[in-house]
């Protein structure tokens, strides 16, 4: 097990690039199944998380080559419909390939993929979905077995916008018979890169992006090349890391309008944030004040910032009202935080910070992916060092975090505890 030892304190200072998204690449990974020749994607982060899906799509029969950040998929001998249980439990996303198999296939057979840290995230969405194209569902012992004689079009009206049941729709959608609409669709940027992929192999797609998503199904697909969208998680995280240091941070390859509700917020909390065409410079401006923050489907705030925000209120001048609508269990950081000297109160959904003048090193345990990031971003600030535990979950979704972070003046250490 890997952790980051954080000698905290230093502002941070400089340019960093952003990478490509981890929330697109994934699906664009899967939707490549359905592709009639070679696909080729470019800016692929180097990503724990990408690499479970390169080893879920070589399990199928694929081909995927990678090199640098350009990945090669060849899907033509494809002829499984089967995701082995071990890869479904290392990634959730890997449930985007059940759309992709289906509408290729026919068929699919994938582990129920449970619960994780942020909450229980059921897929009945994705299952009415399939259902209304006319796929039957089997649930026994573990897995899902979804299969279809022939998928027809049909008008779907989501209960909620879940991004992964929009995305597993819209792939089986375009290889179906007749037109699909999906009602109250996400709207995520990523919705919008996976229309636009598919569209380039030859799919019919309007619509990503607003909240009813229209697909004429095509009888077959072709290969592309595609540039995958930066990475707006990564970019808010970075943001905060400008913030909490009181530094005067670059970010480079960053689309502003994607990260527009956080540099709202940032700019509510008093730090200057300014828009350039494919950048955005992030400074410092003293001390940071207190925001309310609620999370919702985008364009609201994202749920994937809401632990970096809390890391950075923790810090604030006065008090803080975070409420998580989301995902149901996405609090784990704020113990760790509390070890920090963070004054923080959960109250089902709602996390009441009370801003603190400064926090304290202390040893933490990431629980996930962006828990973990808050506890980087709260070492960043502290006084004297920090020990991230259980980094793994960081390489899951940021490429080279303590590199960028170091190349900005922060002193991060990766230290493998096994070799101690
Ligand atoms: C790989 C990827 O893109 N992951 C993102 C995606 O996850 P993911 O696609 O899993 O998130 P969803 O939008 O589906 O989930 C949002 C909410 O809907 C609920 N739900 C979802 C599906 C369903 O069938 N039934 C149901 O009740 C979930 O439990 C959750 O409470 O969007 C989330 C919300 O922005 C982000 O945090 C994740 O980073
Ligand atoms: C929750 C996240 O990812 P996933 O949906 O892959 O678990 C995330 O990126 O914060």
């Amino acid at each position: 097990m890997e952790k980051f030892i954080i000698v905290g304190g230093n502002r941070l200072t400089g340019t960093v690039t952003i990478s490509g998204a981890k929330n697109a690449v994934l699906p664009i990974m899967a939707a490549s199944i359905m592709a009639g020749e070679p696909c080729v994607i470019y800016d692929v982060p180097r990503l724990t998380d990408v690499r479970v899906m390169k080893n879920v799509l070589k399990s199928l029969g694929a081909r995927v080559e990678v090199n640098g950040h350009a990945m090669v998929i060849d899907p033509r001998k494809i002829n499984y419909t089967e995701v082995p249980e071990h890869l479904m439990r290392k990634l959730r996303a890997s449930n985007l390939v059940m759309g992709a198999l289906l509408g290729r296939f026919g068929r699919v057979k994938v582990a129920h993929p449970g619960g994780c840290a942020i909450g229980s995230r059921p897929m009945d969405l994705h299952f009415k979905g399939f259902q209304a194209l006319g796929a039957k569902i089997t649930e026994r012992y573990g897995f899902i077995e979804v299969e279809a004689k022939e998928l027809r079009g049909a008008d779907i009206q989501l209960d909620f916008p879940s991004v992964g049941a929009t995305e597993n729709i819209m792939m089986a959608a375009t290889l179906a018979k007749g037109t699909t609409i999906i009602r109250n669709a996400a709207k995520e940027p990523e919705i919008v890169d996976l229309q636009n992929f598919l569209n380039r192999l030859g799919a019919r797609i309007k619509g990503a992006g607003i909240d009813v998503i229209r697909i004429e199904g095509v009888r077959k697909l072709r290969g592309t090349e595609h540039n995958l969208i930066p990475d707006r998680i990564e970019t808010g995280t970075y943001m905060v890391a400008a913030a909490i240091t009181n530094g005067d941070v670059v970010l480079k390859n960053v689309i502003p309008n994607h990260i527009e509700p956080v540099s709202a917020k940032l700019r509510e909390a008093g730090v200057s944030v300014v828009e350039y065409k494919d950048g955005i410079r992030v400074k410092g401006r003293g001390r940071i004040k207190a925001l309310d923050i609620k999370t919702l489907p985008y364009p609201g705030f994202p749920t994937d910032m809401q632990p970096q925000m809390v890391a950075l209120m923790s810090i604030a001048e006065g008090t803080s009202i975070i409420t998580e609508t989301i995902f149901e269990s996405r609090f784990k950081h704020v113990d760790e935080l509390t070890r920090m000297g963070a004054n923080i109160k959960v109250e089902g959904r709602v996390a009441i910070v009370k801003g603190v003048n400064r926090l304290s090193g202390a040893v933490v345990e990431a629980s996930d992916l962006r828990a973990g990031a808050a506890l980087v971003l709260a070492g960043l600030a502290a006084e004297d060092a920090t020990v991230v535990e259980n980094v793994h979950h960081l390489d899951r979704g940021y490429e080279d975090m303590e590199k960028k972070l170091n190349s900005l003046g922060a002193r991060v250490i990766r230290v493998n505890s096994n070799r101690e």
